[in-house]
């Protein structure tokens, strides 16, 4: 059909052809006949940016708009995950996308296979606000998402004899047709130096900050399209760059290295993400990096109130700033230097505007993970931060002991400084101080969080907290990771349940009949035959399809217990070799995820389950019943490809441990069925899908809580436990180290000396429900029944509902009205 000639905005087959051809020629200046598959990728990537330019402009347009308020989104991660799928899934153009490249001669999916994935984020928390921009993208709320534009992400995992090996994550080296550079969108950020007091015209005393590094932060933009919303949101990234990137003074004497150094070590701050996802104390670049993107940021938005033509006072009308987690929470002080030291704001009405302003996010509830700086590292880089925060704490302190008079242990309790012994700044404490809402990311977590870690803020502010339960985008995760399943659940009951999952419920009716479970079985088995592809490809690994797959994905932590489920493996193995002819179903047992390059305990547990399954892979009695792989460098890429092929989804944490999780929501989804503990939003989605389509088990919070405060032995356990004991015995002894028979004592004396998240508790209660997944995979119809129910009941699981409930109740922002 003839081309509408309109190659930058033409939908149709035709026009995209020709886009894609001038890209090759133009923008890759290749000729068609040399071009590589990266030119392929990057010309339809470029033909795909053009045809979101349009609504990109137009919402960009509605952040000047008076009327509307913006979401600022401040997080140190964003796990956005490859473009391109998203993006055509978005605008609606994958068949026409794909028809075009098939008509040049290319494959789709060959060309989706080489984008490099930006990985710029740890896990959980990175991807939920990836997942959030989508979702606020397609609730046509206007939103900036602002990070840092990491040169190098989170590192790509190999498995090398059994071990990870993290390889430097060159995500940039093809560059990166997404983003574009906005030179003349770049801000100073001060550091280090010292503050002094002067009295400004009005004889009024003012601080000045004389700082010892000047750095400049350069905004990098994404476009991030909605479902079909007409409205294109902004992710800006912020890349540190030097104020001068060339000392030739200093070339002309021959000095070359100082010459640069300014660049090289300005450069340095947004170099590299922080690997893990858990706090290392008094890293003092993880500092710099926080403040760098937050002043970055805070400045951007005090520009957008000016060119709204706003003055500064209204700020709180124009902008709803969410605190990701602590990692963005020296925004509270920041905002008061902005608005008193540079706006020359009175303290009490800029911090009015602070608090209506900012909301804060908790993420975890393990001690360790809660961020404080050591005072010294504190005031040596953010001098006038320390002194703003000491101010904000003594007018809080004030008020608080005007609230309970004498309780000076409530006072120190609440200090944003901690004074016990080292002094540190209390992060989650600013964070709490300065925002006029907190909440948790599930309603267990948000219940823990108000009776533990932040149980005095909630004794005097319970009217700040929230639970706005986590949730995932089903564009990306089920649309674009599972489109046999999206026909298939669309083809019943239309397509409604894309934006509005809540429909998802009208499957109800059809989970019982046996056409529908037969379509259903055939969309999981070619999914897992996929999955069983790559695994072959990958790690030699032959697993079959026809077998139950048994997934854990997720970061390697002691609290998600990944070495129970190996607990597990080798309880099922001992039974084979007690009596080679015992009925046990084959399984095969996928476990993924990175471990944090310095938590040694984590790297030990990947060798373990690496060691056990070349053990039980090549076993004579086993044979084959049992398959278990490490599927390498879990990322989003690799998520999308095995949270479809699931028929187990294990969520295993010890209760009260996990704040919410995420990748449970991504498996029931998919149509897994989960075997859980009630911890983080598994106890929700059993209340969703109904306690019969779930397989619970382990000690409760409580339980557990009650358990340690008894005092735990977790020896009586192995004592008492002649299965358990015999699997812990197995790994002592080195079965499955052979030639370092001492290789896992240090994990069987944590289990046996510790076991701080209780393992050995919950290790019979685990088997047991194990058996009864056993049972209830026999009975196809009855599995697929539930597996079906589980689609139908995950509607309150999307993005979408957990940010319209963050609009509602917490930033007051409306959507963008329709045309
Ligand atoms: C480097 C320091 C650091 C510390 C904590 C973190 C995060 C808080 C860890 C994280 O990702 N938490 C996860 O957040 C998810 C989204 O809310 C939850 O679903 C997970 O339960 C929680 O572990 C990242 C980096």
């Amino acid at each position: 059909r003839e081309t509408t000639g309109d190659i930058r905005r033409g939908m149709d087959c035709a026009d995209l052809k020709q886009a894609i051809i001038d890209h090759i020629n133009f923008t890759q200046a290749r000729l068609v006949s040399q071009a590589t598959l990266n030119d392929w990728y990057m010309a339809v990537a470029y033909a795909v940016r053009d045809r979101m330019l349009d609504d990109w402009h137009v919402s960009l347009g509605h952040l000047r708009n008076r009327s509307l308020k913006i979401v600022s989104y401040l997080s140190a991660e964003f796990l956005m995950g490859p473009h391109l799928g998203n993006n055509l899934v978005n605008l609606g153009i994958v068949e026409s996308v794909r028809r075009a490249v098939a008509e040049l001669g290319q494959n789709l999916d060959d060309l989706l296979r080489q984008e490099e994935e930006p990985g710029l984020g740890n896990g959980g928390l990175g991807r939920l606000a990836a997942c959030y921009l989508d979702s606020l993208a397609t609730l046509r709320v206007p939103a900036i998402g602002y990070g840092i534009r990491y040169e190098f992400g989170i590192f790509d995992q190999e498995i090398r004899d059994g071990w990870q090996v993290e390889i430097t994550d060159k995500w940039l080296r093809m560059g990166n047709p997404w983003e574009i550079c906005r030179p003349d969108i770049s801000y100073l950020v001060k550091l280090g130096g010292h503050t002094e007091q002067y009295s400004d015209e009005n004889d009024c005393l003012r601080v000045r900050w004389v700082p010892g590094k000047v750095i400049k932060g350069v905004a990098y933009d994404t476009p991030v399209a909605g479902y079909c919303s007409g409205v294109t949101d902004l992710l800006r990234l912020w890349k540190s760059e030097a104020v001068e990137s060339f000392n030739f003074q200093a070339f002309n004497l021959g000095d070359y290295y100082r010459a640069v150094d300014e660049k090289v070590s300005s450069e340095t701050i947004s170099k590299v993400l922080y690997p893990n996802d858990e706090p290392q104390i008094g890293k003092q670049l993880r500092l710099a990096q926080q403040y760098f993107f937050v002043s970055c940021s805070l400045q951007d938005m005090l520009r957008i109130q000016r060119l709204r033509g706003e003055n500064i006072g209204d700020l709180a009308g124009s902008f709803a700033v969410q605190l990701n987690d602590t990692h963005p929470s020296i925004a509270v002080a920041e905002l008061m230097r902005l608005l008193v030291d540079e706006q020359m704001m009175e303290w009490e009405p800029a911090w009015e505007i602070t608090c209506n302003v900012m909301a804060y996010t908790n993420h975890t509830l393990l001690p360790e993970a809660l961020e404080k700086w050591p005072l010294p590292l504190f005031s040596a880089m953010l001098p006038r931060h320390l002194e703003i925060i000491f101010e904000i704490n003594r007018r809080f302190l004030d008020q608080v002991r005007s609230a309970s008079p004498g309780d000076d242990g409530l006072a120190a309790r609440l200090s944003i400084i901690d004074e016990g012994g080292e002094r540190y700044v209390r992060m989650a404490h600013l964070a709490s101080v300065g925002s006029h809402a907190i909440n948790g990311v599930a309603a267990l977590h948000t219940e823990l969080l108000k009776e533990t870690v932040l149980k005095d803020f909630h004794d005097l502010y319970p009217e700040r907290f929230h639970n706005v339960t986590n949730g995932v985008t089903p564009r990306r995760w089920v649309l674009l990771s599972n489109p046999a399943l999206a026909r298939l659940i669309s083809g019943k009951i239309g397509e409604g349940w894309v934006t509005r999952p809540e429909e998802l419920r009208a499957l109800e009716k059809f989970a019982g009949q046996p056409a529908f479970q037969k379509s259903w079985r055939k969309v999981k088995l070619e999914n897992k035959s996929i999955l069983a592809a790559v695994i072959r490809e990958r790690t030699g690994i032959q697993v079959d399809p026809a077998s139950l797959f048994d997934v854990l994905v997720k970061r390697i932590h002691e609290y998600k217990r990944q070495h129970l489920k190996v607990l597990h493996i080798i309880t099922l193995f001992n039974r084979i070799k007690a009596d080679p002819k015992s009925e046990v179903r084959s399984r095969t047992f996928i476990f993924g995820g990175k471990a944090a390059p310095g938590y040694h305990m984590a790297k030990l547990i990947i060798k373990l389950i690496t060691s056990v399954g070349e053990v039980v892979n090549n076993d004579p009695d086993v044979a084959g019943r049992l398959k278990v792989v490490f599927f390498p460098d879990f990322n989003v890429t690799n998520g999308q490809l095995v949270y479809p092929a699931a028929d187990l989804s294990e969520q295993i944490s010890t209760a009260g441990k996990e704040a919410s999780g995420t990748g449970n929501m991504k498996f029931s989804l998919n149509g897994a069925l989960t075997i859980g503990t009630l911890d983080g939003a598994n106890v929700e989605i059993r209340q969703e899908v109904g306690e019969e389509n779930f397989f619970l088990f382990g000690h409760t919070a409580a339980e557990v809580q009650e358990l340690k405060s008894r005092g735990y032995d977790p020896r009586s356990w192995y004592e008492g436990n002649a299965p358990l004991r015999a699997v812990i015995d197995r790994i002592a002894a080195g079965d499955f180290s052979p030639g370092d028979r001492n290789l896992f004592q240090p994990l069987v004396d944590q289990l046996l000396g510790h076991d701080d998240y209780l393992l050995l508790a919950d290790y019979q209660a685990y088997m047991d429900c194990q058996d009864r997944v056993d049972a209830a995979f026999r009975d196809r119809d009855a599995w697929t029944e539930m597996s079906i129910l589980n689609v139908a009941r995950m509607g309150m699981f999307s993005s979408d509902r957990a940010i319209r409930e963050y609009c509602e109740n917490i930033w007051h922002a409306p959507p963008i009205p329709g045309d």
